[in-house]
Order: C-alpha cells, then structure tokens, then sequence
C-alpha cells in the first residue's frame, strides 16, 4: 500500500462517519488574539518616548511581567533582536490601555478550546459544547456558525445557546501578539528570523477560571456528550494550581462515571510542580497529546533524563526513543493512548488495537496541511485539498527505522503489549499559517479514531 492510498481512504472513511459523533465537551480555555504587525519606524518612535535607555535595559533582560509601557516595548526588542518568541502577562491597566489604543491589524480566535470549537463545531459539524472563560461581544464573534454551543443558567435551568445568543457582557481576554519578519530592522537590531512578542492582558486563562456553570451543572453537561478534550493547563504556576486542580479532577471523575473518553491536550508548562500535578491527573485520562518538546519535558520529571535529551538530539526525532518515552508514560499513568506529533511523523501508543488508530492520524495529518496551506479550514471538503501536499521525504528514514526495530508493516506495529501506530505527514512548505496546528491535529486524530470505530 502506498501512504497517498492510505490517505484517501482514511478521509473518505472519515468524512462518512464524523457526524456521528454525538458531541465533545471542550474545556478549559478562549481567547482573543490581537494581532498587531510590527512597523519599525511606529517602534522606534514609541521607544524614543518612553526612554530608550530604560526599554534597552529590558531588552537585555526580560522583567517577569508587565508593569509598565517600558516593559512592554522592552519586551517586544528583546524578542526582535534574539528572533525569539516571548510571552509576558500585563499587570497594569495603563498598559492594558496602551497597547488597546496601539490597536490591531487583525483579531483571531485564540485558545485551544477556541481554535477546536471552530475546527470540530464551525468544520465538520460535530455538536460541541464549550467552556468559555469570559464571553465578550467580542470573544463571540469571533466563534464560527455550526452546532457550537455553550451552556446558559436560566433560573436554574440548563440551556445551550450559540456563543454569539449568550448576550453577556464579560471581559476581554486579549493576548496581544506583536509580529516581526525575519530582516526586521529597529534602531541597531535586525531580526535573525520571524517570530513574535505576547503581551496577555488576561486575568482568567493564567488561573484558569471555571465558570459558574461548570461548578454547578457540570453532570448534567457531561450528560450531553460522547467525548472530552481537556486543554489550558499550561500557564498555572505553583502559587494558584490547587483550586482550579481540584474542579478539574471532580470534572474528570464526572466523566469517568460516565464512562466519557477524555482527551488532554498538553502544551509546554514552564512550571515543573504544574507538570507534576498534571502527570498525577493523568490516570483519569484516556488519551493524551503532544509534541517533543512536551514530551521531552514529561520525562525530565519522571527522572529519566536520558530518554529527555534523546528526544530532543535529532531531527526528525528518534522514533525509537519517542517509543520508549510514550511506552515509559503509558506504563507508569496508565493513559490507554498517547499520540505524538512532531514535524514530518506522528506516532500513536495504544492499549488497544486497529487500523483505525492509523487512520484517524492520516485524517488529522490532512488536516493539519489543509490549515497550513489554506490558512482557514472551511468544511470538511477542504481538507481533501491538501492531497496533493507531498509526503514529507524525510520520513522515510523514520519508518525504515521502525520496521527494522519493530517489525512495523504498513504503519502498525506490536510493542510490549501495546499497538504502535505511524504515519509520514505531508509537510507545506510555505505555510499560510502555522498557528493552532497541533490543536488541530489532536483533535481531529481523537475525534477521527471515535468516528471510526
Ligand atoms: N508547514 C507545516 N505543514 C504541516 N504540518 C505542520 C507544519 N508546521 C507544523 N506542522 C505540524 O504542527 C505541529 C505543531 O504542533 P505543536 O508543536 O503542538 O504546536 P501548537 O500546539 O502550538 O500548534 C507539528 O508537530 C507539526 O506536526
Ligand atoms: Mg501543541
């Protein structure tokens, strides 16, 4: 079999049967993106008004947050002269004031819960009720039309009503992204490549903030879905993770009861006693998702820092060292599927066995080329389009490797009792846009493999 066969005939499989999935849950975090495209000149202008002595010093070193305009501007040099990305939470509402009559060149549905209520609800039409931290005028609009839906308390009563009929007037969670081309030139700096600075004036996803809704009719939510996909984690800190913890785990054992799958989304968290507490919570989990960085990171608090630097030493990573890590954190959680992903493969780690797995990674792998070629996926026919995206040719080594260690034949293996699943990714050479791709590719593998079966 060739992998454009096998491509075909997952999305064919796929595009059949997604609608039968009767409905995720989504939790825990949405937000609005301001993208603003940086103009060298505006910069320096800013920068020679706020003191360019005191933004240059930030510019050497990052303070921990925002607190002043100084900061702020600092912040964005510090990231254009290193090519780096950065992201700092804004304290101070002058600052937030600021950087609001800056403006935006563009706004973009942000957060992971946003990006996959968009992508499963407004795409390929499964029912989707979400967990939206603060539903602005502004946050709703940026929801797409479909069966996307969140839950409303009429006295007492449970309702689900599309974001944009909620009608509250919440806060604005705004991440303020400022970005820069590779070349960018401001006073003596010049950017090695592109990237971009976020200021995030947000005071609800850094703790993350449950709804009332959630705390109080949160089995009756649950009673309205098939699946779960948990993501937002990533920015508690040791100081505010035990409260938003403990709902979770309640939230996770309301699921397990009901026998709900639940997905985790990893993301990189900064914070080592947070990545602890999250691999605790790990065993009320299905499946989990993430990428080689995460991965990596995992295993350095497991202790097992030679597995952690393997993962990290090659590219295309060693797929026999990401087995070992999955086969490590599977064995010592619990959690019945693992899937990685990384730039040209992904792996799958099962408990259980069937093509199906496989299948569901191909329809996410197209997918993911879909959004990086299109930049906006808008139904389900158009991630068809991205067939024509060549398979990543370095791959090739990859699966070679795992037949010669696993036995591997057509992107399945057997491992110590677990199913082992691969598939080469198409890779765009020219992405339109790279922003929510893993958000995509997880959730279109973990819904995809529920539709299948
Ligand atoms: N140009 C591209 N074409 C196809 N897939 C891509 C491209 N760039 C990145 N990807 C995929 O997107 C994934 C990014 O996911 P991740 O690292 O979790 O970042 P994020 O969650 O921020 O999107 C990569 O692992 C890779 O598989
Ligand atoms: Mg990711």
């Amino acid at each position: 079999m060739t992998w454009d066969s096998l491509y075909s005939s997952a999305f064919e499989g796929i595009r059949k049967s997604i609608e039968k999935v009767g409905g995720v849950l989504l939790a825990y975090n949405t937000n609005i993106d301001a993208i603003r495209y940086l103009d060298p000149k505006d910069l320096e202008e800013r920068v020679e008004k706020a003191g360019k002595e005191e933004v240059f010093r930030y510019s050497e070193e990052l303070p921990k947050k925002i607190t002043s305009v100084q900061h702020l501007l600092g912040g964005i040099l510090w990231s254009v002269r290193r090519g780096k990305a950065a992201e700092l939470y804004v304290e101070s509402c002058p600052v937030r004031f600021y950087m609001k009559g800056w403006g935006w060149d563009e706004l973009r549905m942000g957060g992971q819960v946003g990006i996959m209520a968009n992508l499963l609800g407004g795409v390929y039409n499964v029912p989707v009720i979400a967990h939206v931290p603060q539903l602005s005028r502004l946050q709703a609009e940026l929801f797409k039309d479909g069966p996307i839906y969140v839950p409303k308390l009429e006295n007492g009563e449970l309702k689900l009503v599309h974001p944009k009929e909620f009608q509250a007037d919440e806060e604005n969670c705004i991440h303020y992204i400022y970005e820069f081309p590779r070349g960018f030139r401001v006073f003596d700096f010049e950017a090695p490549r592109e990237n971009r600075f976020i200021a995030s004036a947000d005071d609800y996803n850094p703790n993350v903030y449950i709804r009332p809704e959630f705390k109080e009719a949160f089995e009756e939510i649950a009673g309205k879905v098939e699946l779960a996909i948990i993501s937002g984690l990533q920015a508690l800190t040791e100081e505010n993770y035990r409260e938003p913890m403990e709902t979770i785990r309640g939230h996770l054992e309301v699921l397990n009861e009901k026998g709900i799958p639940a997905h985790l989304e990893f993301a990189f968290t900064p914070d080592e006693k947070v990545r602890e507490e999250i691999l605790k919570l790990l065993p009320h989990f299905w499946s989990v998702g993430l990428n080689e960085v995460e991965l990596a990171s995992i295993m350095e608090v497991l202790g097992e820092k030679v597995i952690a630097e393997k993962l990290l030493a090659h590219d295309p990573v060693d797929p026999v060292a990401v087995t070992e890590a999955m086969l490590k954190l599977a064995e010592k959680t619990g959690v019945r599927r693992i899937h990685f992903h990384t730039y040209g493969y992904y792996l799958a780690l099962t408990e259980y066995r069937g093509k199906f797995v496989r299948d569901a990674l191909l329809f996410a792998a197209l997918a993911a080329a879909a959004k990086a070629k299109l930049g906006d996926v808008s139904s389900i026919d158009d991630v068809v389009k991205a067939m024509d995206v060549p398979v990543n040719e370095k791959a090739r080594a990859v699966e070679e490797k795992l037949v010669a260690e696993y036995g591997m034949k057509d992107g399945i293996a057997e491992v110590n009792g677990y199913q082992l699943a691969f598939i080469p990714t198409k890779i765009v050479a020219k992405p339109k846009s790279t922003v929510g791709i893993g958000d995509t590719i997880s959730s279109s593998a973990f819904v995809g493999e529920f539709a299948l079966r």
